[in-house]
């Protein structure tokens, strides 16, 4: 039969034939085998363990219970020998961590009353698989964190890197200063967990944004590290990601990197190679002339892992693009793979397929990390695929993980959960231009009827293939809003569910609108444009009162395939109703009234938050690198006064080197006196004459490096 194990095993040997599983199991080899995997086997067959019954070997090569296996177990980390027979069951490790796989394997086995004789000989491509929780917002809670640690477990992935950029003891202010008492036991347990799930947790620091290269600060990270030794980490990283200035420079984060290495890694008897995430983490920030790669990979100790995000930094991971880096750093790169993060697009959620990194990267790479949304729940889906892509990328099958992995996460509602994860998974349009498929199946149909629509002719079928798209999308969130069997998830991913049911309700209604027009039915058509009006409303309402922050606030659903049909039809149908009954009924606006221009080159896609009389430009979570005669520029639709304008780059020094500057007809140029609040920020208005226009332009010598954290012009008529 299809043995199905997570993630797929190297090497399946079936026979075909099953046994109906033992009453009564006994194990061999407990003494010596890894405990973590005795408490997980034991744990599992409960009251089926006894002295008598059907024998289970388990242990490491060279362990007396499985020595008849040893020449089977492959010779690899974490590698193993699973084997069941009508005789016996080994589960045989190449070390503690393969035993442990073993189980895991073994666990998965048990289907339907069964277990089939087969043997199994399985490794994992990529040394150190996991996660990085180094996203900017909400850092998970710690429930979220435990719930995580056993879903590694399950996984076989052995790497978490708890790095949340918003934990104020992980970076400034406080990442010299302990943890409160609360929180350190909190950390304490999670090593725990971490540990008898088979996670190494590894416990980074973020000091470069307010570091000196003083042997005091250099004694404040080892004492720090020293504690969380204490609380039991034992392994440890630095990072030295979106920081500009001092703490950029490459020999002195090297110099501090090698003494943590020759004073603590490798003095204490039991810490894994420490690992670092340089300032240049991507190929589109290297920059050969500062030498900074160069440094590290000719200074940095050799047993220091180095991080990287690929050749940008949200970016598919090529063959190419480590083979580059490896040159650079003169090491395999352990990546840092920035998805399913959606701390720069935070109105979306991304459960989409995991795919576009290469197969054949493994050679080339230390690990592989990926770094997840601030929804726990709702990442696992990716996560689930990352554990299948980095344990055997060869056999990785992009559509299958992402099947098993709702199977996985939600069992009593798969069908439910992935009609709502097809419509939610692109980005939209961001800073970082990374797209991701949505809607695929149901994108020809959408895109063909629409054609034909116009066109006066559109296919029946395709009508209703979307009719009943929509009808779906629409039971799916109800049934996902009372599902309780992943109630974490649920309450995660609420407000999408919200949006997906009023996005189903709004396709129905809007297609109801062409046959109601088709009858020449006008009651009916206005009840129906009435009512997708009365849907959009409820659709803005909801956006303002929930994930509200300072960045993508709000909650977007189906934006690249079912948002547009619904907007399109809705407009099609009423400007055809409008010409057939000579009515002016409006359409739904979704104008911008804003255009932004720029010549800075991390700016240049940069989406705007459009209100009635506010745009604001989307904060940057990076370092800005502004050139000389950089500039930024808005354009109003029409001549307006400025009540109010505000810019905070977060900068230490003044801002001399700019000018901000309103024009009417984008020629004649005045500049605004901009006044520097308690805050540091910038405020500026311009009430003498509408205009059309506000810049802002470096007008300084040289390049200027800074944080994008606010910029917004409130304008009035
Ligand atoms: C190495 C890295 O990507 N650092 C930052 C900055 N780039 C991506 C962002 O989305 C953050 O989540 C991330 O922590």
């Amino acid at each position: 039969q299809d043995i199905q194990v997570q993630p797929s095993p190297r090497q399946v040997n079936v026979t075909g034939k099953s046994m109906t599983i033992p009453v009564a199991f006994r194990l061999v080899g407990e003494q010596e085998a890894n405990p973590h995997a005795i408490a997980l086997l034991k744990q599992f067959l409960g009251d089926r363990l006894g002295t008598e019954g059907f024998p289970l070997f388990v242990g490491e090569k060279g362990d007396r219970a499985v020595r008849g296996a040893k020449r089977l177990i492959p010779d690899h980390p974490e590698g193993y020998y699973l084997s069941i027979t009508d005789k016996a069951i080994t589960l045989a490790g190449n070390d503690e961590r393969g035993t442990y796989y073993a189980a895991r394997t073994f666990m998965q086995l048990f289907h339907e009353g069964h277990l089939p004789f087969v043997g199994i000989q399985d490794y994992p491509d990529v040394r150190f698989r996991g996660v990085v929780e180094g996203f900017y917002g909400t850092p998970w809670s710690h429930e979220a964190r435990l719930r995580q640690l056993r879903f590694y477990g399950e996984n076989k992935l052995n790497t978490y890197i708890y790095g949340p950029k918003d934990d104020p003891f992980h970076s400034s202010p406080n990442w010299r200063k302990p943890y409160p008492a609360k929180e350190a036991a909190r950390l304490a347990e999670l090593v725990k967990v971490a540990d008898e799930n088979e996670v190494d947790f590894v416990w980074a620091i973020h000091p470069g944004l307010d570091i000196r290269w003083e042997t005091s600060d250099r004694d404040s990270l080892m004492a720090k590290f020293e504690r969380m030794y204490d609380l039991g980490v034992r392994s440890f990283a630095v990072f030295f990601d979106d920081i500009s200035g001092e703490g950029a420079k490459a020999d002195r984060q090297v110099e501090l990197l090698n003494y943590i290495d020759d004073h603590f890694v490798q003095v204490k008897p039991d810490v894994t190679p420490l690992i670092v995430c340089p300032t240049e983490y991507n190929k589109g920030w290297a920059r050969p002339e500062s030498g900074y790669l160069a440094t590290i990979g000719e200074k940095l100790n050799p047993s220091v892992e180095v991080m990287w995000t690929g050749d940008r930094v949200i970016s598919e991971i090529t063959r190419e693009g480590v083979e580059w880096i490896r040159e650079q750093i003169k090491r395999p790169a352990y990546i840092w793979w920035n998805f399913p993060v959606s701390d720069y697009v935070r109105d979306h959620l991304l459960l989409g397929e995991v795919y576009g990194n290469g197969k054949d990267i493994a050679g080339s790479i230390s690990g592989f990390v990926a770094n997840p949304m601030e929804w726990a729940e709702a990442s696992k889906l990716a996560i689930y695929c990352v554990a299948d892509y980095t344990w055997n990328m060869q056999s990785y099958d992009r559509s299958r993980s992402w099947h098993r992995a709702i199977r996985a996460i939600i069992p009593e509602n798969v069908e439910a959960f992935t009609v709502f994860a097809r419509h939610n998974s692109d980005l939209g349009e961001n800073v970082h231009r990374f797209r991701r498929e949505e809607s695929v199946e149901i994108q020809p149909v959408a895109e063909r009827f629409m054609k034909r629509y116009r066109e006066g002719h559109y296919d029946e079928r395709d009508f209703l293939a979307l009719q009943d798209e929509f009808e779906r999308v629409a039971e799916a969130a109800d049934l996902l809003l009372i599902d309780r069997e992943n109630e974490a998830l649920i309450e995660e991913i609420t407000p999408w569910l919200h949006q997906f049911k009023i996005l189903g309700d709004a396709g129905q209604e809007a297609l109801a609108m062409i046959k109601a027009g088709e009858r020449g039915d006008r009651e009916l058509f206005l009840r129906k444009y009435n009512h997708v009006k009365a849907l959009r409303k409820r659709s803005y309402e909801l956006e303002r009162q929930f994930n509200q922050n300072p960045y993508q606030p709000g909650v977007k659903t189906g934006t690249t395939v079912l948002q547009p049909l619904v907007l399109d039809v809705f407009t099609e149908a009423t400007e055809r109703f409008n010409r057939q009954n000579g009515t002016d009924l409006p359409l739904l606006a979704d104008y911008s009234p804003c255009k932004l221009t720029t010549n800075v080159p991390q700016l240049e896609h940069l989406p705007l938050q459009v209100y009635p009389s506010r745009v604001h430009l989307t904060p940057l979570l990076e370092v800005v690198k502004w050139p000389a005669g950089g500039y930024l520029q808005l354009e109003l639709d029409d001549a307006y006064r400025i009540p109010g304008t505000r810019l905070n780059f977060d900068v230490k020094g003044d801002l001399s080197w700019g000018v901000m500057e309103v024009s009417a007809d984008g020629e004649t140029w005045q500049t605004v006196t901009l006044t520097r609040d308690a805050r540091g920020r910038l405020n500026g208005k311009w009430e003498d004459t509408p205009v059309k226009f506000v810049r802002f332009t470096n007008t300084g010598e040289g390049e200027q490096q800074v944080y994008l954290r606010e910029f917004y012009v409130v304008f009035s008529l």
